[in-house]
């Protein structure tokens, strides 16, 4: 018989532990601009989402988009900036955020999902009134602190057999506000009350890397907040590690960040013994 076969069946028998472990669990998976890559590597993360459906996981994926925004506001002759990590956000800048980010982006990974034979929902943080923002620093414009989070709406879809697809746009406490969230900020705070078993965050590194450029397989909330102190994890891994440590202190179970470019990234850190890229426990 074909070896590749047999080596295939095997896998499959071996992944039988963490099928069984991950039946019914909620995963929140954080979808990267800087991971999203071409159409191929698009089908293969949403091939991975609908096989975890498939198998009984609830997964519901938070999405980000930096890279879009940043082009099409160059198309469109606006200049941003970041602090921290965060793009400093005035008006027209939020209009092409919501724009880029709860239209263009999140369609292109709803229509790559139900491709693959998934049911994909796509929303943002104003339905439902799922994500309430304050603004999170004068200096930043209407970026937004998720302050409120109404997550019935993330189970009603999943409860129906829906994957539900989320943009990081919020909706704010007085009329009429939209604010620009961090993905990943979206994606902790949405993981936090949904009390998710793990958060994935899927982005362009193969982890959390040290000062020797060594990535770190495992890692305490204590040790990640001395990286950001000594400032060995700089740039968009700020916000990244103080979701996963924010998400952790609100009971989500484990926090993993990984190389969404690699090949099927999400399957291999829960379905192997190997895992994939830096968890984050307690
Ligand atoms: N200690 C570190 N380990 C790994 N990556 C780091 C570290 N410090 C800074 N980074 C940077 O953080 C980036 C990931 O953040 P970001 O570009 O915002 O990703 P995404 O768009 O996927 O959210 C990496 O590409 C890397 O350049
Ligand atoms: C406030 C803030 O910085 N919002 C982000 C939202 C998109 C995002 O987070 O995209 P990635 O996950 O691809 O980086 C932005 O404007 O770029």
């Amino acid at each position: 018989m074909n070896r590749d076969w047999i080596a295939t069946a095997r896998t499959l028998s071996e992944a039988l532990p963490y099928l069984q472990r991950f039946t019914g669990a909620i995963v929140v998976v954080k979808f990267g601009g800087n991971a999203m890559g071409d159409d191929e590597a698009m089908a293969d993360f949403a091939r991975d989402i609908v096989l975890m459906r498939q198998v009984g996981v609830n997964p519901v994926v938070v999405h980000g988009g930096g890279p879009m925004i940043n082009s099409m506001l160059d198309k469109l002759g606006i200049q941003s900036k970041f602090v921290r990590g965060k793009r400093v956000t005035d008006k027209a800048t939020v209009e092409v955020v919501e724009m880029v980010l709860a239209g263009l982006v999140n369609k292109r990974i709803v229509q790559a999902i139900n491709d693959e034979g998934g049911r994909a929902v796509g929303i943002c943080g104003k339905d439902d009134d799922l994500m309430v923002c304050e603004a999170d620093d004068p200096e930043l414009g209407f970026v937004g602190k998720p302050v409120e989070m109404n997550v019935q709406v993330i189970r009603d879809l999943y409860n129906a057999g829906i994957i539900p697809v989320i943009a990081p746009v919020g909706t704010g406490v007085n009329d009429n506000e939209t604010f620009n969230v961090n993905g990943d900020t979206a994606a902790g705070a949405i993981a936090g009350a949904l009390q998710a078993d793990r958060l994935l965050l899927l982005t362009d590194v193969p982890g959390v890397k040290n000062k020797d450029g060594e990535v770190l397989t495992e890692m305490t909330s204590e040790q990640v907040r001395a990286l950001i102190a000594d400032g060995t994890i700089a740039g968009g891994m700020i916000p990244k590690t103080e979701t996963a440590l924010d998400a952790i202190e609100k009971g989500v179970r484990g926090v993993v960040i990984l190389d969404g470019r690699a090949p099927n990234a999400a399957l291999l850190e829960l379905y192997t013994e190997h895992g994939a890229g830096s968890l984050i426990r307690g």
